[in-house]
């Protein structure tokens, strides 16, 4: 971990950006510190006691959880109650969530009960602190859950390690949570009455996830803007399509943020006539509508985003200032729901632009004059080179599934748990189809910037032609420090992973 100012979990509004410096283990996760928070957060916790001792009923500490909460638990069996939550709900399955996602999960959930609204100890907290200052990450499989009573059965893997219980990564090995707090000299928590529930009870999986997904999104958005004006120079498109008094007639701000980096791109101050068709094919025409409705779209997911990872998304609410605890379904993942069925939808649109471009590029009907398959190949040998033929079968590959993975998954709400949860957000099954979209898309963005790089490249050897403008030449230039011309045919996969690697890392630092 480097020096970055550390990112305090308290009273503050966390930005993504601030989630994804702890995900990424760029910045370090402080609790704050000062007395009136400790009171705040330490006045839930002793309302809830003072309510016991009173003998208040309240949910999910004096009752069954769910549908069960018409069932009264016994004072005596009140403390037992938080471990039965988070065992019996230990029957994730699917992938495990890496380490990435896990720091984002165990942040976002410490941001919503640092709220102060969720009636946990102050020891609680600090122990998730502890857990991302020594990197102990709870193994959480990605699956199980509808979104919708909160992210319970991957969230019952924190309260359960927090516990001692179940097991972690810890410095790149797979152990047990009991033997960790052994070597790190901490003892277990044991969960008061309303902890587990407070820990499981809420959106923290889907938020963590979505958080990293607009991240990426973001990164996705510039970078396809950027292939397209590569794209532009190496198919001699019609650069009046981008002009600025045109999109001034049609102003989406987004839009015309993107029309204006691709003017940028070409360095276009005049008007300049088009060298072969009037009007280009619409995955040129029309990049900046379809990449224009994700930039214009950004705004709305942040705010859902940071409205939700920003909240007490638990249940009950313990207002202690009031002396109140408000039953509610705060833990109802829509916002980020609907987020990530439009991300996915979003993205798959900008995988589809891409594959439309490249195949452009390949083709000698619609290339302006590249060799087939953008293949560098000499004369004597083009006859048995095939260039990008396979790379673009590829892309129509990946782009389909991202189109595919389109389909929202909030509409597939079913109600579960003997009908208590009757409507369900399905938020974290969309989370996840994002991240996997934008997986597929930036493969298909890869395979896209190398080719348009070698279109760049094939085009600048022809003679007559107008010189690279600055923002492309500084471009073509990084490009060609890791990827050579394709003039033998040779085997891809390396250069699209390390491509692959670059466009994750968000190397190349674009329209700052
Ligand atoms: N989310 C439910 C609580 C719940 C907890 C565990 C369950 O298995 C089911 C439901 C509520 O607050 O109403």
């Amino acid at each position: 971990m480097n020096n970055a100012e550390a990112v305090i979990f308290g009273e503050h509004h966390l930005r993504i950006e601030d989630l994804l410096a702890v995900a990424q283990g760029r910045a370090p996760a402080r609790l704050q510190t000062d007395t009136a928070f400790r009171e705040r957060i330490a006045r839930g916790a002793q309302f809830l006691d003072s309510l016991l001792d009173r003998e208040g009923v309240i949910y999910g500490v004096t009752t069954g959880y769910g549908d069960s909460c018409v069932v009264a638990v016994p004072l005596h069996q009140v403390e037992a109650l938080p471990q039965h939550l988070f065992t019996f709900h230990g029957c994730g399955l699917g992938k495990l969530l890496d380490a990435e996602a896990t720091r984002a999960v165990l942040g976002a959930r410490l941001r919503s009960l640092t709220h102060g609204m969720s009636g946990v100890r102050i020891e609680l907290l600090e122990r998730m602190q502890a857990f991302l200052e020594h990197d102990v990450l709870p193994l959480i499989p990605e699956e199980g859950s509808v979104g919708a009573s909160g992210d319970l059965t991957p969230l019952s893997y924190v309260a359960a390690t927090l516990a001692g219980e179940r097991n972690v990564m810890y410095r790149g090995e797979r152990v047990s949570a009991a033997q960790v707090h052994r070597q790190l000299g901490w003892t277990p928590l044991t969960l008061r009455p309303k902890e587990a529930l407070a820990l499981m009870n809420g959106t923290a999986v889907m938020t963590g996830l979505a958080c990293l997904a607009y991240a990426r999104a973001d990164y996705l958005l510039k970078l396809a803007t950027r292939i397209t004006a590569l794209n532009v120079v190496a198919l001699e498109g019609n650069p009046e399509h981008f002009d600025e008094r045109l999109f001034a007639a049609k102003p989406h701000p987004g839009q015309m943020q993107v029309a204006a980096w691709i003017r940028q791109d070409l360095a276009i101050d005049a008007p300049t006539p088009p060298l072969h068709r009037l009007q280009d094919r619409y995955s040129l025409r029309c990049a900046p509508h379809v990449l224009g409705v994700l930039a214009d779209s950004l705004g709305l997911l942040r705010q859902f985003i940071e409205t939700e990872l920003n909240s007490a998304n638990d249940n009950p609410i313990i207002d202690a200032d009031n002396e109140r605890v408000l039953h509610g379904g705060h833990f109802y993942g829509g916002h980020i729901a609907f987020a990530m069925d439009s991300l996915k939808n979003l993205v798959a649109n900008v995988a589809d632009l891409l594959d439309r471009q490249l195949a452009l590029l390949v083709d000698t009907r619609y290339n302006h004059g590249l060799p087939s398959n953008l293949s560098g190949a000499p004369e004597a040998t083009a006859m048995i080179n095939h260039g990008f033929k396979a790379v673009q079968i590829g892309a129509s590959a990946w782009t389909a599934e991202a189109l595919k993975n389109s389909m929202p998954a909030s509409v597939f709400s079913r109600s579960t748990e003997c009908h208590n949860q009757d409507k369900v957000s399905m938020g974290t099954i969309a989370a996840r189809d994002a991240l996997r979209s934008l997986e597929l898309t930036e493969q298909v963005a890869a395979a896209t910037l190398i080719a348009a790089n070698q279109g760049v490249w094939l085009r600048q050897r022809q003679p007559g032609t107008r010189a690279l403008p600055a923002p492309l030449a500084l471009m073509h230039e990084a490009l060609a420090e890791d990827f050579s011309p394709l003039i033998e045919d040779r085997a891809l996969e390396s250069e699209l992973r390390l491509c692959l690697e670059r466009i994750r890392a968000q190397h190349w630092g674009l329209y700052a």
